[in-house]
């Protein structure tokens, strides 16, 4: 599926490639304000436990996730709830995600809350993208870039004023990322990319390989209490969260029920 993904998204690369050039592209950032830091908002939490809230349609594994399906709708509700940040996905052919969501939620709302340009990003063309669409963090994938071109990507989205999450699955991936790159945030990602099931325990066994001032967010899967109670007695920052919230009518309660609400948290456990 990994494979058949960044194929695609080589195909989108290249049809991006001929319709703009970068030059147009640096003019379409080049008044934008300064992107909002994520990493800020996490090491300022009012919650023992973050959150990346994900605006999320569909998924190759569970297929079409929430119909009617109200982009802004859903993250005004985010924000409702006082979210540390959102996770949009722009993937269109995989996840039925639309770049257009990311601006519309940009200009959508009121509070100033970071927003994530959640997809398969493998060239510097995409962070341009991201950035003139709103996104102030930028996903990149340890599993679909090597060393290089994490390193590469990495350069260019701190160029253009994005933050990075850096996500890994397992310890190699972790070795190679903290070898390339200093992540803003490190995402560890519970799903198996290739059975598609998810796992605490990958979360559990890898946050002790890092140090302890990285931002860390476990992502995928989570849906409980428990889950949260778990993750936060290992010392995680923050979760990325996506189906459980969608599956929820009441998005705003949802995420309270998951995290509470940030107004009434105390701040809490650090590792
Ligand atoms: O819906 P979940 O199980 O709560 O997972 C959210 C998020 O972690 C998942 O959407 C995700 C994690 N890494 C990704 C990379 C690409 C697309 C999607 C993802």
């Amino acid at each position: 599926m990994l494979h058949k993904i960044v194929a695609t998204k080589k195909q989108e690369v290249e049809r991006l490639r001929a319709e703009v050039s970068l030059a147009e592209m640096e003019r379409l950032i080049a008044d934008l304000p300064p992107c909002l830091s994520l990493k800020r908002r996490f090491l300022e939490r009012r919650r023992p436990v973050g959150v990346i809230a994900e605006v999320k349609k569909a998924s190759p594994s569970k297929g079409l996730i929430r119909d009617p399906f109200d982009p802004l709708a859903i993250a005004r509700a985010y924000e409702a709830a006082d979210v540390e940040g959102m996770s949009v996905l722009t993937d269109a052919p995989y996840f039925q995600g639309h770049l257009s969501y990311l601006r519309n939620i940009k200009e959508g709302l009121t509070k100033s809350i970071p927003l994530l340009r959640k997809d398969f990003l493998i060239d510097p063309l995409q962070l341009y993208e991201a950035r003139a669409h709103g996104a102030d963090v930028v996903l990149l994938i340890a599993a679909i870039l090597d060393k290089k071109s994490l390193c590469w990507m990495a350069e260019e989205a701190r160029a253009l004023g994005l933050e990075i999450l850096v996500e890994v699955h397992t310890a190699e991936e972790l070795d190679t990322v903290l070898d390339a790159v200093e992540p803003d945030l490190l995402g560890i990602n519970n799903r198996d990319l290739k059975t598609f099931t998810t796992s605490l325990a990958t979360t559990l066994n890898l946050l002790g390989q890092l140090p302890q001032s990285t931002v860390t967010i476990s992502e995928s899967g989570i849906h409980s209490p428990d889950h949260i109670m778990t993750l936060m007695e290992a010392g995680i920052d923050g979760v990325l969260v996506g189906e459980h919230f969608m599956r929820q009518a009441n998005v705003e309660q949802a995420v309270c029920s998951l995290v509470g609400h940030a107004a009434y948290a105390s701040k809490g456990a650090s590792r």
